[in-house]
């Protein structure tokens, strides 16, 4: 890679984002940028009535990664240094299409467009799949209060918007490398050289 490169990791709620971006931030020793969660204001209330708040969520969510962007553009990419992230902030898109209707919607793709389309896109995406139950198990055991109202329906639709995200992604980002990490199948929290397989894979990417 010419660069120092830039990594995102990515798939839907509980997937395992934030354990493997920190596991790798820790095996490459790359510093790791992960999203607020326990700041947010408008997360309880957004799964309570999700008409009524997902227009100030998905607002919050993208002035925070925006800024986070701007920061680890000017920390890291700037300064051709590598780093990884436990999400690509085209994620907001990925829920704004999904949660917001009407004329919001079309304003937040708006606003979304204006902040990002100028800003750098990661160079390689690890995007982890799983399937409905292992996610619903796992939101389970992480215990988030606010993740008890999460419906099946709402994250088996998540699924099927972050399968579409990464087509369309690969379509339109062609420099993006996409990995597909099989999250039912491949245990890297669990399994050593599941982990090991998937550090040899970013390593030769990375040279
Ligand atoms: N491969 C795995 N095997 C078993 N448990 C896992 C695995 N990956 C993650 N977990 C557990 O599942 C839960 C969710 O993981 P994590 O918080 O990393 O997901 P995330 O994708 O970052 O979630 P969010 O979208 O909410 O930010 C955590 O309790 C974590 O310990
Ligand atoms: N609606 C909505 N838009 C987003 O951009 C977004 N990003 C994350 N989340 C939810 C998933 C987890 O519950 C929790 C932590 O990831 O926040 C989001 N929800």
């Amino acid at each position: 890679m010419k660069h120092a490169p830039f990594i995102a990791v990515e798939g839907p709620i509980g997937a395992g984002k934030t354990t493997l971006a920190t596991m790798l931030a820790e095996e490459f020793q790359l510093p790791v940028i992960k999203e607020i969660v326990e700041e947010n204001p408008y997360l309880d209330k957004f799964y309570q009535n999700m008409d009524d708040w997902s227009f100030q969520l998905e607002m919050f969510f993208l002035c925070n990664r925006y800024k986070q962007l701007e920061d680890t553009v000017n920390e890291y990419i700037n300064k051709d240094k590598p780093v990884i992230s436990d999400y690509h902030i085209y994620k907001n898109l990925i829920f704004g299409e999904r949660t917001l209707k009407g004329t919001k919607r079309d304003k937040y793709r708006e606003i979304y467009h204006v902040l990002t389309d100028d800003l750098p896109k990661p160079d390689i995406i690890l995007y982890i799949r799983a399937d409905l139950d292992t996610l619903m198990a796992r939101i389970a055991k992480r215990g988030r209060p606010f993740e008890e109202e999460i419906s099946p329906a709402y994250m088996q639709q998540l699924i099927e918007d972050y399968d579409d995200a990464m087509a369309s992604l690969a379509v339109r980002e062609p420099s993006t490398v996409i990995v597909t990490i099989d999250g039912n199948q491949i245990d890297f929290v669990e399994n050593k050289e599941d982990f090991a397989a998937i550090s040899a894979q970013l390593k030769e990417l990375m040279k």
